[in-house]
């Protein structure tokens, strides 16, 4: 069985729920601490999300230098899927995995809601299960859900089709091009704010929908082929 990962921060807040949607898509999560030295071997690697060392500074800026990350990212050079979610999103820009950055919500006051979303790549290590524009509904909540990133690197993003997801109908906060949701070159590590690991089961997923289940399963397709 494949082994997936959940690193904890002080402060994460959605782990327990990371791991169980790992454990539902047909993985064994692992339990990972932020001052582990190693990764305890596993095939694929989630940092979820919360508010980890309080969002000091600036969210994710203090867990990027947690020692996981260390092996976090020697991980993802060597091609292991590696998906970040709301602040774990934010963590892997801060640590340079993905660029640009998560800022405040245009209109500065936190969001909660179920969001429809656009996959407009399917061939990422976490997106193989979903068909490309296939509309998804997953939990939206974040106070620093913005994404910007230079002129020229927002081009290249939607240049090499690296735009993961996107929101669809009023852009919930701000965001560039309604980015929601992006990828590194080789597909491997993705970083989206809404939370697929909240619509995992139909008793407490939005509207009884289970859309955020394809991204864990994609991973698990992923590591066998
Ligand atoms: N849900 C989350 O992971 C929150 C992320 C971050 N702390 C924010 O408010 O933007």
């Amino acid at each position: 069985m494949s082994r997936i990962g959940v690193v904890t921060f002080p402060g994460s807040l959605d782990d327990a729920d990371a791991a169980r949607a790992v454990r539902l898509a047909g993985a064994e999560p692992v339990a990972l601490w932020h001052g582990d030295h190693d990764l305890a071997g596993v095939d694929a690697i989630v940092l979820p999300g919360g508010f980890s060392y309080g969002d000091y500074l600036r969210c994710g800026a203090i867990a990027r230098f947690a020692p996981i990350m260390t092996e976090v990212v020697a991980a993802s050079e060597r091609g292991v899927p590696v998906l970040g979610i709301c602040n774990g999103f934010q963590i892997l820009c801060e640590s340079h995995l993905l660029p640009g950055a998560l800022i405040r919500n245009d209109h500065r006051t936190f969001v909660c809601r179920d969001q429809v979303l656009a996959v407009e790549n399917a061939s990422t290590a976490w997106t193989t299960d979903f068909e490309s524009g296939q509309h998804v509904t997953i939990p939206l909540k974040n106070g620093e859900g913005s994404f910007v990133a230079d002129a020229q690197t927002i081009e290249r993003l939607e240049g090499e089709g690296r735009v993961v997801f996107r929101y669809v109908g009023a852009n919930p906060n701000g965001s560039v091009n309604a980015i929601a949701g992006i990828t590194n070159e080789r597909g491997n590590v993705v970083g989206l704010m809404p939370h697929p690991e909240h619509a995992v089961e139909e008793l407490t997923g939005p509207s009884g929908g289970t859309d955020g289940l394809g991204l864990f399963t994609s991973a698990l397709t992923a590591l066998v082929s």
